[in-house]
């Protein structure tokens, strides 16, 4: 593919599904939002500015870390600002963002309430200003265990509706299974949420089946390694279960060695519903435009193959029928 071809499809209009929220702050603003406050984030960062972390689970506990500074509604007004601009520079069109009630009031209902306020009215202000739509998909945390998922399971279900759409899962998969936390994701589906969860990432197909089949999800956050099942990715796509892919995130983290090992092209052909995010893209050092660059390079992926995964994306989204419609025109432009 030549260059030209290559600058087109990072300019094309983009959906993404799986973005933490958190994991998206550039390390500019957490830092002048550390110095405003006076904390002290030692370790957090490399001398050049970027987040330091050395494999998954010290990962997890330098987003923690840098997460602390955020400690008002205010602050995650700032964040949602400042990520959906990356957000608008990339071309993403919509996207999906997991909030945690864990960090947004500690699990307090009222709390997550100022929270998600502050966060809905910025993004609404932004689509007005730079055209990204946005929708919140609340989010447990697999290490803090079932009690906390359960909290947020209920701020979830309390603030259900058109712009809160979704409830699913992150965090170290590694620990607790998918089942502990059925009764979390049974309360946010009676509330009328998507649901999704991280599997398949760290662990092998066997989770992948636990978060299709113990906990019901549609859609499952990464999924990866379930390529490792053949019965399972026929399965995957006869029911039309859909991976948020995050390529550049596995390969950061060392899920995949290089982006020419990644499956994400076996999957697809397999007729697997696959989308693309960037997940955590500051600490991933990667954007929406550098994922569809390599995946153009790594996989010949053109601007058809790419207009189809996000029509696909958008069919997966959690978002009601009038802003699908309405998202689904913009896909079109040229
Ligand atoms: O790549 C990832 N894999 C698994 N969990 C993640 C990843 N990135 C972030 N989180 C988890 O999501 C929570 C907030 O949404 C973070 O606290 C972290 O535990």
């Amino acid at each position: 593919m030549d260059e030209d071809q290559i600058a087109h499809v990072a300019d094309l209009p983009k959906v993404e599904l799986h973005l933490h929220l958190e994991g998206a702050a550039p390390p500019a603003l957490i830092r002048g939002i550390a110095a405003e406050k006076h904390v002290d984030l030692s370790g957090v960062f490399r001398p050049d500015g970027g987040y330091a972390f050395s494999d998954f689970v010290h990962f997890l506990s330098v987003y923690e870390a840098a997460t602390g500074v955020l400690k008002t509604p205010a602050d995650y007004a700032r964040l949602t600002r400042a990520v959906l601009e990356e957000s608008a520079a990339n071309g993403v069109v919509y996207s999906e963002t997991f909030l945690s009630p864990d960090f947004c009031g500690g699990g307090d209902l009222s709390a997550w309430r100022d929270y998600l306020a502050a966060i809905r009215e910025t993004a609404e202000a932004a689509e007005r200003d730079m055209g990204v739509t946005l929708r919140g998909v609340v989010t447990c945390i697999r290490h803090f265990g079932p009690d906390k998922a359960r909290a947020a399971a209920r701020c979830a279900a309390e603030t259900a509706g058109d712009w809160l759409v979704g409830f699913g899962m992150g965090g170290d998969e590694n620990r607790g299974e998918q089942k502990d936390f059925a009764y979390a994701f049974d309360m946010a589906r009676e509330a009328g949420l998507g649901l999704t969860t991280h599997a398949g990432e760290w662990r092998g197909p066997a989770e992948v089946r636990a978060a299709i089949d113990v906990l019901g999800v549609s859609r499952v956050g990464h999924g990866v390694r379930a390529v490792e099942d053949p019965a399972l990715v026929e399965e995957l796509a006869e029911r039309g279960i859909a991976l948020e892919v995050c390529p550049g995130s596995n390969v950061a983290l060392g899920v995949y060695r290089k982006l020419s090992a990644h499956p994400i092209e076996t999957l697809r052909g397999k007729g697997v519903k696959v989308s693309v995010s960037t997940d955590d893209p500051p600490f991933f050092h990667t954007t929406m435009k550098d994922e569809y660059r390599n995946l153009a390079r790594t996989f010949g992926w053109d601007a058809d193959v790419l207009r189809e995964l996000n029509r696909t994306a958008l069919d997966t989204a959690f978002c009601d029928a009038a802003t699908r419609t309405r998202i689904a025109k913009r896909l079109e432009t040229p």
